[in-house]
């Protein structure tokens, strides 16, 4: 099993008395990708907050590794729109290298926009810097905030890809907020499905079958799930031909609803 880099035991954040986050076990080793899905309002920010240290547990305990090195791509670039800045000024106000600053640039496809003004880029490029931004620490662990929020379509198949190639170079642990759930399903290892607690969670094949995930997000979505990542009841030898009798397996944690009620 390869390095423990966080783990969350029974973390539960109330504010004023309204459970938000709800007794939640999680363990986030190096190279994993673990995406975090959930309704609005479902305390996926607040948990992620929590594992960053910037929200306290009403109870429960999150434990990093020693020095664990964390990188953070929040949802959005907030910028104080009149101020002038480039990015090459954006990446270097992270006390690295002109050198490293380019070398993240590099790697999340944004190199050539050193001398662009922050304030003029496009969504994806934005998402792009922001990336760089958190890679310049070469983070033990991403944290990652909806990365493709206000991307298109391909930009977000491209930014998913890009994330998971960013996982196996630098051997990072990542964890991550999405709404796209088709991406999420072609990208990620574990799935965790978060209404307050975990309804669910494990690989992306299976969970679409989990009840509970058809409870909180329906049958249309868990449909489309399914039949994007039909299950195959049988597998193929090395010529191609059927193998019979192999089935596929159902490896969720599911955990009982009962607490509330889901929407
Ligand atoms: N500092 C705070 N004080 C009081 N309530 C808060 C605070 N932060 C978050 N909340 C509430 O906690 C609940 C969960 O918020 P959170 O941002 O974690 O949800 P989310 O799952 O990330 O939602 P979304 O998908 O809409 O981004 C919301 O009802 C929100 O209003």
């Amino acid at each position: 099993m390869s390095e423990l880099l966080a783990t969350l035991n029974q973390v539960t954040v109330e504010f004023d008395d309204r459970l938000v986050v709800d007794r939640v076990n999680l363990t986030v080793h190096r190279g994993d990708i673990i995406t975090i899905i959930g309704p609005n309002g479902a305390g996926k920010t607040t948990l992620i907050r929590a594992i960053l240290g910037l929200q306290k547990a009403s109870s429960g305990e999150v434990t990093l590794s020693r020095k664990l090195m964390i990188g953070y791509v929040p949802q959005q670039l907030a910028l104080e729109s009149t101020l002038p800045l480039s990015v090459k000024r954006f990446m270097m106000l992270t006390g690295r290298t002109l050198p490293e600053c380019q070398a993240a640039l590099q790697k999340t496809g944004v190199g050539h926009l050193l001398d662009a003004s922050v304030h003029h880029l496009s969504g994806g490029e934005k998402q792009r810097l922001l990336l760089a931004r958190a890679l310049v620490r070469k983070p033990d662990l991403l944290v990652l905030d909806e990365p493709a929020q206000g991307v298109d379509i391909n930009g977000q198949a491209a930014l998913y890809e890009l994330i998971r190639q960013l996982r196996d170079e630098l051997n990072c642990g990542i964890i991550m907020i999405s709404h796209d759930l088709h991406l999420v399903m072609a990208a990620t290892d574990k799935v965790i499905c978060l209404n307050q607690h975990i309804c669910c969670s494990g690989h992306p094949a299976d969970i679409s079958h989990d009840p509970a995930f058809i409870e909180t997000f329906g049958p249309r979505v868990a449909e489309s799930l399914a039949v994007y990542h039909h299950h195959h009841n049988h597998r193929h030898d090395l010529h191609g031909d059927v193998v019979e009798g192999e089935t596929g397996s159902s490896v969720t944690d599911h955990q009982e609803c009962s607490s509330h009620a889901h929407h």
